[in-house]
């Protein structure tokens, strides 16, 4: 996390003021010792097991941070052809490549397979059969797991739960053994292993186990008829710490928690993507004005929910800090962006500093479904990024300009 050092807030060794002035703002800023500590936890937890850590990359797709996960051993979890391509150009071996996703297209499937990517993790009795024509039609067989619906409801956000009757992902927990017989009988398909993925942010881990436990049943139906499961993958979903009093479970502690469900053969995928990436990076903002309306005190800073939807989309929390601290009293605010809606904040109701014009903020734990989910609405440019190693700064994408917004445009 950054923290303060005098009043100055720092990443790492860099003061944020720093980076402000030298790449202005809004900037995306995230700590590259604190992405390699979270990706290093879930391999020490993995331990000797023989399994394999994908990232998931819809978090945040940038090619540095993509490069050093590669770099790092990491596998990539996958959902669009497009994610596909950014890992094989961010130097991902295509045989740690797992993908998911309930719309794959023909043209993705096929992509998939001359990719010679790991898995597909299978969605639906109707992807099955488009994958093993397609399979077919280009002569490369085609290595799934089911992604089961194990029902189970953790305590997350409705919009991000995915593991429960009725949601569109997966298919649906009575139904498993069916698709692992219709798949045993198609030519073009090799059966690898099981998958659920039961939604993200969430902090208990009796979702987990009890989704665990689900699978394991259908493992042991499964393996009874004859087809072997080499891999259980749980996904992603492990949360992250947004407010001060949250208590986000280790990866150790998910995964000494599901080691012991399965027999010790059994080879583990894991999907992590919010618990790498979230508390490595945060958005820093300038105070463009301060102002007094209707009796409420308002900093509005240069990035809008296009910048960062989550407070918007989910009524999201991150905790917002002055990036110089001053003995000005606190006062109730809301940080708001210049975006004509009224569902544009950051935060509402924060006790701060009533930071000056020009002054900067950092909306912190941003990094995951950050920038990934940013938009030009607005006619906004898209922002830049800036990864911190130790006392050193680099820019790791541009920030797009007026241009850009026109450049596909016929
Ligand atoms: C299939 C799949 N795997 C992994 C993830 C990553 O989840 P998280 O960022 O919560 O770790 C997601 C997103 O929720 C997903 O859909
Ligand atoms: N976009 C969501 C998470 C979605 C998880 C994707 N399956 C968030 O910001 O919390």
């Amino acid at each position: 996390m950054p923290q303060f050092e005098g009043n100055d807030l720092y990443i790492e060794q860099v003061k944020l003021s720093d980076i402000a002035k030298k790449y202005k703002t809004s900037t995306y800023v995230y700590s590259k010792s604190k992405i390699v500590t979270n990706f290093e936890n879930y391999k020490k937890a993995l331990g000797s097991r023989e399994g394999l850590i994908c990232f998931a990359c819809k978090t945040n797709s940038n090619g540095t941070i993509l490069k050093l996960l590669a770099k790092l051993g990491a596998g990539a979890d996958t959902t669009s052809g497009g994610e596909i391509y950014r890992c094989l150009k961010a130097d991902f071996d295509p045989s740690k490549i797992v993908y998911a996703g309930v719309g794959k297209t023909a043209e993705e499937i096929e992509y998939a397979l001359k990719s010679r990517i790991f898995m597909f993790n299978v969605e639906s009795f109707e992807e099955l059969d488009a994958i093993d024509k397609i399979a077919a039609k280009i002569k490369i067989k085609a290595k799934i797991a089911f992604r089961i619906n194990p029902h189970v409801d953790p305590d997350t956000h409705s919009y991000i739960i995915t593991g429960k009757k009725g949601t569109k992902f997966g298919i649906p927990y009575e139904e498993a053994v069916k698709a692992y017989l219709a798949a045993k009988q198609k030519k073009n398909i090799e059966i690898l292993g099981i998958h659920s993925h039961i939604g993200s942010q969430i902090l208990d881990i009796d979702s987990f186990r009890l989704a665990a436990q689900k699978i394991k049943k259908i493992v042991n139906i499964v393996e009874k008829n004859g087809i072997k499961l080499e891999y259980v993958n749980f996904g992603g979903g492990l949360g992250v710490e947004y407010k001060k009093d949250q208590k986000a479970p280790s990866p150790k502690q998910l995964i000494s928690e599901l080691f012991p469900v399965f027999d010790e053969n059994k080879k583990f995928i894991f999907e992590p993507g919010r618990s790498i990436i979230a508390n490595a990076g945060h958005l820093l903002v300038k105070v463009i004005y301060r102002k007094i309306s209707g009796g409420k005190s308002f900093l509005i800073t240069d990035a809008g929910m296009n910048d960062l939807i989550r407070p918007t989309l989910y009524e999201a929390y991150h905790e917002i800090l002055p990036v110089k601290m001053t003995n000005d009293k606190k006062v109730k605010t809301d940080v708001v962006g210049p975006i004509c809606e009224s569902g544009d904040f950051m935060g509402k109701d924060r006790m701060l500093p009533f930071v000056e014009q020009g002054g900067y903020l950092l909306i912190t734990c941003a990094g995951a479904y950050g920038f990934a989910m940013s938009s030009e609405y607005n006619s906004r440019p898209l922002l830049a990024e800036v990864l911190v190693n130790g006392d050193k700064t680099m820019l790791i994408r541009k920030r797009a300009k007026y241009e850009d917004l026109l450049l596909n445009e016929v």
